[in-house]
Order: C-alpha cells, then sequence, then structure tokens
C-alpha cells in the first residue's frame, strides 16, 4: 500500500517569549500558518517490522536521526502496530530554516499513518504523540492558522489571514533553534503585539497585519547573523508591506499585498541573497 502526502512549510507571523520555564523550554507565544512550499512524502507499507527512510537532501539524516522516521516508530509503538513502513521524503522546504520543514514531515507521517493503517486517532491523540516530537509538531498537524502556546504545544485555530503574497528568503546558513532561545533574555526583547494581530486576522485587515507582526527571537538571531537583519532591511526598502524572522531564523518573510510587489521584492533580493521564493498562504477559509 503507498500513500502520498504533503508537508507545508509554516512561516510564523509572530512569536512572543513571555519567560523561561523550569524543564528548559520557554514559555512562548506564537502565531503561524501555512504556505505552499511543501515536502513531498511518500510512504510505503512494508511487511518486515521495520522503518526506512530516504531523503534526497544531504543535510537531512536518512536513518533514525531523522524525525520521520522517530515519528513512525513512536505511531507503531503507540498503537502496537508490527508492519513496517518506507518513508520517502523530497525535501523542497530548505533546512535549519526556522520553516519547521521537519516538523512538517513528521506531522505528515502522523497524519499519514494514521490513515493508511486505519488506525483513526482523533486529531487531539495524533498533536499529543507529536508534541513529544518536538514542539513544531502540534501546529503542523493541525495546519491552517493558530496559536501556539505553552512551548507550542497547544494550538488554538484562528481565522485565516487576509490573501496576499509571501516573499521567503534564507541566507546561506543554518540556525539550531537551540542555539538560539539560552540566548534570549525575555525581559529585554522586543516583544510582538500578539492580540493585535489576531484582531488583524479577525478584521482581515492587511495593513494592521503588517504593522503588528513581530518576532522577540529576531534581537538574538541579528546580532549573531547580521545578514538575517540585512535581509529584512532590504526587503523593506524595496517595498514589502510587512516583514519578520520565521522561527528562530533565518529564513526572513515578506508579505505583499500584490504579485507585482512581491516580485519587485524578489528581484532586489537575488544576488543578495539565493534562496529566494514567492509563495502563497495555503490557508484560504
Ligand atoms: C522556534 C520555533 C518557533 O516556531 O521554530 P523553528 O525556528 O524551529 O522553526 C519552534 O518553537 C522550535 O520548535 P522545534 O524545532 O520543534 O524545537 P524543539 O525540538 O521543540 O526544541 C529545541 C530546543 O529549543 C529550545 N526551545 C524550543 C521551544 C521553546 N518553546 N523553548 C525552547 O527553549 C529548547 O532548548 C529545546 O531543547
Ligand atoms: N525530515 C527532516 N527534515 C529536515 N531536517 C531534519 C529532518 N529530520 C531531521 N532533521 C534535522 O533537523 C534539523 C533542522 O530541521 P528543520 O526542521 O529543517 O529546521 P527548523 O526547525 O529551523 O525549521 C537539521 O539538523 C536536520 O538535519
Amino acid at each position: 500500500m503507498v500513500l502520498f502526502e504533503r508537508a507545508p512549510a509554516k512561516i510564523n507571523l509572530s512569536l512572543d517569549v513571555l519567560g523561561k520555564r523550569e524543564d528548559g523550554f520557554h514559555e512562548v507565544e506564537m502565531i503561524m500558518t501555512t504556505v505552499d512550499l511543501a515536502d513531498r512524502i511518500e510512504l510505503y507499507t512494508l511487511e518486515k517490522d521495520r522503518v526506512e527512510v530516504c531523503t534526497d537532501n544531504q543535510y537531512v539524516p536518512s536513518d533514525e536521526r531523522n524525525i520521520a522516521y522517530k515519528a513512525a516508530a513512536l505511531f507503531k509503538h503507540k498503537y502496537r502496530l508490527y508492519q513496517g513502513v518506507r518513508i520517502i521524503i523530497q525535501k523542497n522546504i530548505p533546512v535549519s530554516a526556522g520553516l519547521a520543514g521537519g516538523s512538517s514531515d513528521a506531522a505528515a507521517v502522523l497524519r499519514g499513518l494514521n490513515q493508511m493503517w486505519s488506525v483513526d486517532a482523533s486529531l487531539g491523540e495524533l498533536v499529543e504523540l507529536g508534541a513529544s516530537l518536538g514542539s513544531d509538531v502540534p501546529f503542523c498537524i493541525h495546519g491552517n492558522t493558530a496559536i501556539g502556546s505553552g512551548h507550542g504545544e497547544k494550538v488554538r485555530v484562528l481565522p485565516s489571514p487576509p490573501s496576499c503574497y509571501v516573499v521567503l528568503a534564507k541566507p546561506n546558513i543554518g540556525i539550531s533553534t537551540r542555539h538560539i532561545f539560552p540566548k534570549v533574555i525575555p525581559e529585554a526583547v522586543n516583544h510582538p503585539q500578539t492580540e493585535e494581530v489576531i484582531h488583524s486576522l479577525e478584521e482581515k485587515d492587511f495593513g494592521k497585519l503588517c504593522s503588528h507582526i513581530g518576532n522577540s527571537l529576531e534581537d538574538v538571531t541579528f546580532a549573531l547573523y547580521p545578514e538575517v537583519k540585512r535581509i529584512k532591511n532590504k526587503m523593506l526598502q524595496t517595498g514589502v508591506d510587512g516583514a519578520v524572522m520565521s522561527g528562530s531564523g533565518p529564513t526572513v518573510v515578506g508579505l505583499a499585498s500584490h504579485f507585482s510587489k512581491a516580485k519587485r521584492v524578489y528581484n532586489g533580493l537575488r544576488g543578495f541573497c539565493d534562496d529566494v521564493h514567492i509563495v502563497q498562504l495555503l490557508d484560504r477559509r
């Protein structure tokens, strides 16, 4: 049996760090949505009780270190399943980019195995399983647009954003989330106005959305990697309506009301930054 799943990239419209927790994680509040840049996951049932992973990206492990492998092993263990699965991952989402590519692959594997093996686990059960794999997995299971709180495991669905074009620009560096969080001083960083971002979604007010997007991790990432700040500034100079770093970076997200504007920003970034995409929001509810 074979099943195909799309694993879309997430972008942050906001990310606020509220404080440090005793378990080593940080209390966050982050508004996320998905875009039409996606990995493609193929799942094949194997008779042998084993998990196999193949990827086409040299920076992504093809063994038990792959988060998609971990998701399959966890799912098999939880539901006492003794058949195996081969997972083929076509990576289109840049790696270590702040776009939750790995988390989205893991979420796609949980969704896919649930369907392929007729387990019928509820969304809540999948979210709980996903939370043990990584802070972004619960959102990736939900998709659409949502606010994540706790360390990311509590997810509440929000209205879809107003329609727009999204420019994604990633400098030629990868950032590990675990290197950024320890350097955050919650009392010292800039905090986005999360409530205003929620109001702008409720009112479908694009201008208001653009003026309130923000990310508390920018201060730390910009200090360590000034090229990320330069990309954000370049986007703003070339006329994007709003710009914000996604996750712990380094991808910068630009929001543009029209394709012509997105194209101008895209052209302005070419030569300045190699990995640039114009994409659209997936959430069209
Ligand atoms: C920062 C965010 C925002 O969307 O995204 P990315 O930059 O990865 O896209 C996520 O919270 C990343 O989630 P994820 O990549 O799943 O990270 P995890 O494996 O859960 O955590 C990696 C490490 O980051 C730190 N961490 C993560 C989340 C959080 N709320 N507080 C933390 O302090 C912890 O040190 C943890 O050990
Ligand atoms: N399926 C996967 N896709 C991408 N990266 C993966 C995957 N499995 C494990 N990894 C490892 O996780 C790290 C970053 O994952 P990724 O999800 O791309 O970054 P981010 O959390 O910044 O969005 C990399 O070190 C990568 O090797």
